[in-house]
């Protein structure tokens, strides 16, 4: 398919970064920015400093939407999934898809009060980027894409062709969503300390994260994950790998006062493992505890 019309409602860190990409792809035509706070163009720092700019047109009010487009792209945060949904409106048509590019692993249920089940395509992204101002974007490293196997993951992956972004689909969601939930987890003590990647050299710090994750490691399992045991040591070192100055998105959030993904990224764990008489305490707290500072 060629000339693809795609809408990325909330063109943050993760909307932009995936919009500048993609206003480059040869398979795709219009391009829509649906933000909330306003911003002239897109400006990212790739991952080998090229800067890579768009100007796609930018709405801020669902009634400046036209026509419906092919593929709408939510990168809001998890939180603001209800607000995010008065855009879907005006923007989806018979065929339209939307794809839900955020971290956690309950993608389908928190857009199941807004859209049928069937247009919703959830997406685990595994790209450090940070926003330094609207549509400013420092994308770190190479980035993946992972959509469910089938013909509408599979069209979602065909948009991205830089390497810069490699998307492909999995026959195993679940695994892939629990995977990087289990990255994300730990991001949690980054938030708590306000200390970016490089606090996992502090002593102690690192058997925390591995404890962490292991809880996270055995709720995914009661839901179906194919998680092994060397998960909690490579999350540490997929921590250890980062630059030790960058800052996850829950990081970055409590960084700027805004609300968090607690819920999304910690909570679940405790949630879903209350369901099959898993404890997960460390994830709960640090649930409790980023609910109480945010
Ligand atoms: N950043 C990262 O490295 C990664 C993030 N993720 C996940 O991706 C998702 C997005 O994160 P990230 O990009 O960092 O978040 P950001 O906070 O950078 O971006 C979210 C964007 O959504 C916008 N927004 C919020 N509500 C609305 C609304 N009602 N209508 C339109 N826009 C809205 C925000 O607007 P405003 O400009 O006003 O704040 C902001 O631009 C999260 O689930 C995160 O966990 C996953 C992998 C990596
Ligand atoms: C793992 C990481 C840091 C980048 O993909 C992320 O998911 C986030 O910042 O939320």
């Amino acid at each position: 398919m060629t000339n693809v019309s795609i809408a990325v409602v909330g063109p943050g860190a993760i909307g932009g970064t995936v919009a500048a990409w993609l206003s480059h792809s040869p398979s795709v035509g219009a391009v829509t920015l649906c933000a909330r706070t306003p911003l002239d163009r897109l400006e990212v720092v790739a991952p080998d400093g090229r800067l890579i700019q768009a100007s796609p047109r930018v709405v801020t009010d669902p009634a400046q939407i036209a026509a419906p487009v092919d593929w709408v792209l939510v990168a809001t945060k998890a939180y603001d999934v209800a607000a995010a949904s008065a855009w879907l409106k005006p923007l989806l048509g018979p065929e339209t898809r939307v794809a839900v590019l955020q971290n956690g692993v309950e993608h389908v249920e928190r857009f199941s009060p807004f859209l049928d089940a069937d247009r919703i395509v959830p997406v685990i992204v595994d790209i450090p980027a940070e926003r330094d101002a609207p549509g400013r974007i420092r994308h770190r490293r190479n980035g993946t894409i992972t959509a469910p196997a089938g013909p509408a993951g599979e069209a979602f992956c065909a948009l991205f062709v830089d390497e810069a972004l490699v998307a492909s689909t999995t026959e195993d969601f679940t695994t892939a969503a629990w995977t990087k939930l289990s990255l994300n987890c730990v991001g949690a003590v980054n938030a708590l300390t306000r200390l970016p990647a490089g606090v996992v050299r502090e002593e102690g710090v690192e058997d925390l994260m591995r404890a962490m994750v292991r809880e996270c490691v055995l709720v995914g399992r009661a839901v179906g994950a194919k998680l092994g045991d060397e998960v909690p040591d490579w999350v540490v070192e997929r921590t250890r790998a980062s630059a030790p100055d960058s800052v996850n998105s829950l990081l970055g959030d409590r960084l700027a006062g805004r609300p968090m993904e607690w819920d999304a990224r910690n909570g679940v764990i405790a949630r879903l493992g209350e369901q099959h008489g898993i404890a997960a305490p460390l994830n709960a707290m640090a649930a409790t505890l980023l609910s109480v500072v945010e």
